[in-house]
């Protein structure tokens, strides 16, 4: 298995860091130039269900990326048991599309609120209209043929215009026979109110909800993403079966019993959207499970993650890929373009190797069925070392789009170490001449063009190092020798501590991946070159997954040693022990 090579940086920073959770992985001092990781997708294996990109873009018509990409998922397809499962889930998941196909000339309403405690804060109505403009240019084939903001006192009631302006809109919408649907910007449409706007208009009225659902549904492809696409399709769905219900019921058709069943046309439709639920739930329940043992295995294999999140569109692909040098990964200028967590693979400046998370963006406004049914997506952003929050700088709404992501960050109940560690990454200054951030706590980039990424990658460093505890051997011992063995897929660092810092060190470190294997004691080493007495204790730190602590035999000489695997026996004595 491969594992990590090296992870400490060397330099009096280090000194400064505290300890943390992690075992060190340490690096060998000046780093060369860095070759990508030697084996990124078997490192990648770890991730879940789907969720790994190792070398792939993404793109919407690639519904099958489940597979070559995702060793879990080729896993998964081989398991004969599973084969059923499969079948089940894809039954699932319907086809029919949410909206309908070919062009549509859109006509975009937006209602706004200019008072009271509805009217929105940090916006405005012409920015909120550009999000909408953006979303429904997101769709193939949809356009924008005329965008109004029309006042009104409640959007997301029952009556959102007044009558005066219901009958303006409805002459002009009718005058115009280049409209063929109408996009209310406004979260839900109750169905009876939809239903009387297309039956004034002539037209298809669609809300934010039908349409972000139908941009998701496009843009999902792994199967977790596609059933929590059809989870939070289920309301959309109630709600035209009422709609068609009360159709049925103003005919005097709605109770009709079915062939003796004792149930009604509606009460069995009923029926099977709830049975249908609870299916895609168990199928997203099946999955998680499987995504959160990988994640267990990921995190046993010791590789920092980094979450990369912010708001949709700031451009967290685009860095992903400036930062790992994936030329296969495809940031597109459209919303939502991604929607499954992905994983990369790349290298600190120190060789630390490290797995970047691409996430689902965020949306404010976003419905909230979607949030809900995407929400198990993100925990592996609660799982993650260090979490980056890239903002497009050149955004009109970038205040807006900060609060609304550090919002639903909060409502992750993330741990509050992680939540207080978030780097800013303030993005797109190349369209913002002269940009600074105003404190230190941000780094300014341009993903798209290179630009302060080697102060954004030795920040990363840092915090990662900070995050993991990766400190703790150059605080506490001096690091003498790094050897770095590709082909077992570990590091044998030596180093000088004390007794009394090892006792501390193993303490601290239990479930660690480090074996050290004890060859001496100092002063009358078993083996290599004498070391003054009293210097202290080399330890040989076998990183990550190839050394198993729990089934190392005990080393016969020093009992908290486990003992080597290869190497002459170590011996204690004097106080010291010398290990390599
Ligand atoms: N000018 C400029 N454009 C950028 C920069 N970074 C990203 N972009 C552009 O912004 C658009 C969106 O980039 P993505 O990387 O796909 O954004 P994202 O945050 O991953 O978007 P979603 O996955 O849809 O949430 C693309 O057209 C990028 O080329 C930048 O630094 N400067
Ligand atoms: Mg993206």
């Amino acid at each position: 298995m491969w594992a990590l090579r090296a992870a400490v940086r060397p330099g009096p920073g280090l000194c400064r860091l505290a300890c943390g959770r992690r075992l060190p992985r340490a690096a060998p001092p000046p780093p060369p130039p860095l070759p990508p990781p030697a084996c990124p997708e078997r490192a990648l294996a770890a991730f879940g269900p789907g969720g790994v990109k190792g070398r792939g873009g993404e793109g919407r018509d690639r519904r099958d990326d489940d597979g070559p990409r995702s060793r879990a998922g080729e896993q998964e397809e081989e398991d004969p048991g599973d084969a059923e499962q499969e079948e089940e889930e894809e039954a699932l998941l319907r086809t029919e599309p949410l909206l309908p196909l070919g062009t549509q000339r859109v006509c975009l309403i937006h209602p706004e609120v200019k008072r009271g405690p509805e009217k929105p804060k940090l916006t405005r109505a012409e920015w909120q209209v550009a999000e909408a403009e953006a979303l429904v240019h997101t769709l193939d084939g949809w356009s924008v043929v005329e965008s109004m903001v029309v006042p009104s006192k409640s959007p997301n009631g029952k009556l959102i215009f007044g009558k005066g302006t219901l009958e303006h809109l409805t002459e002009k919408i009718r005058g115009t026979p280049e409209i063929t649907a109408v996009f209310l910007n406004v979260e839900r449409l109750a169905a009876p109110t939809k239903k009387e706007l297309e039956a004034a208009w002539g037209v298809q009225v669609y809300d934010r909800f039908t349409v972000v659902l139908h941009i998701f549904r496009c843009n999902a492809r792994t199967k977790e993403a596609r059933l929590q696409v059809a989870l939070a399709e289920l309301p959309l769905l109630r709600s035209r079966l009422k709609a068609s219900m009360a159709l049925l019921d103003g005919r005097g058709r709605g109770s009709r019993y079915i062939m003796g069943s004792g149930e009604s046309f509606v009460q069995v439709q009923q029926r099977l959207l709830k049975d249908q639920e609870m299916k895609i739930r168990k199928a997203l329940e099946r999955l998680r499970n499987k995504r959160r043992l990988l994640g267990r295995q990921r995190r046993r294999q010791e590789f920092p993650v980094i979450s990369v999140v912010g708001y949709t569109n700031c451009g967290k692909t685009t860095l992903i890929k400036a930062l790992t040098g994936d030329d296969a990964v495809q940031p597109r200028d459209q919303l939502f373009a991604t929607l499954d967590i992905t994983a990369h693979a790349g290298w600190l400046p120190s060789r630390v190797a490290v797995i970047y998370m691409d996430t689902i963006g965020f949306l404010s406004q976003l419905p909230h069925s979607l949030i809900e049914s995407f929400s198990a997506t993100l925990e592996d952003v609660a799982r993650s070392d260090l979490i980056v929050h890239v903002r497009d700088m050149s955004h009109p709404e970038t205040e807006l789009q900060k609060a609304s992501v550090l919002s639903t960050l909060r409502g992750l109940r993330l741990p509050a170490a992680l939540l207080d560690s978030v780097l800013e990454v303030h993005n797109k200054v190349d369209l913002v001449p002269g940009y600074r951030p105003a404190g230190p706590q941000a780094v300014a980039v341009s993903a798209l063009l290179g630009q302060g990424l080697p102060e954004l990658k030795a920040r990363l460093e840092d915090a990662v190092l900070r995050a993991t505890g990766d400190s703790w051997l150059h605080q506490e011992a001096t690091v003498q020798d790094v050897d770095v063995i590709p082909e077992a897929g570990v590091a044998d660092v030596t180093v000088v501590i004390s007794s009394s810092a090892y006792g501390r060190f193993r303490k601290l470190f239990p479930e660690n991946r480090l074996r050290c294997v004890c060859t001496g004691v100092s002063g009358s080493p078993a083996r290599g070159p004498a070391r003054p007495p009293g210097v202290g204790v080399s330890i040989g730190c076998f990183t990550l997954a190839a050394a198993s602590p729990r089934s190392a035999p005990q080393c016969p000489a020093t009992p908290d040693c486990p003992a080597a695997t290869h190497g002459p026996p170590c011996s204690s004595g004097g106080g010291n022990t010398v290990c390599h």
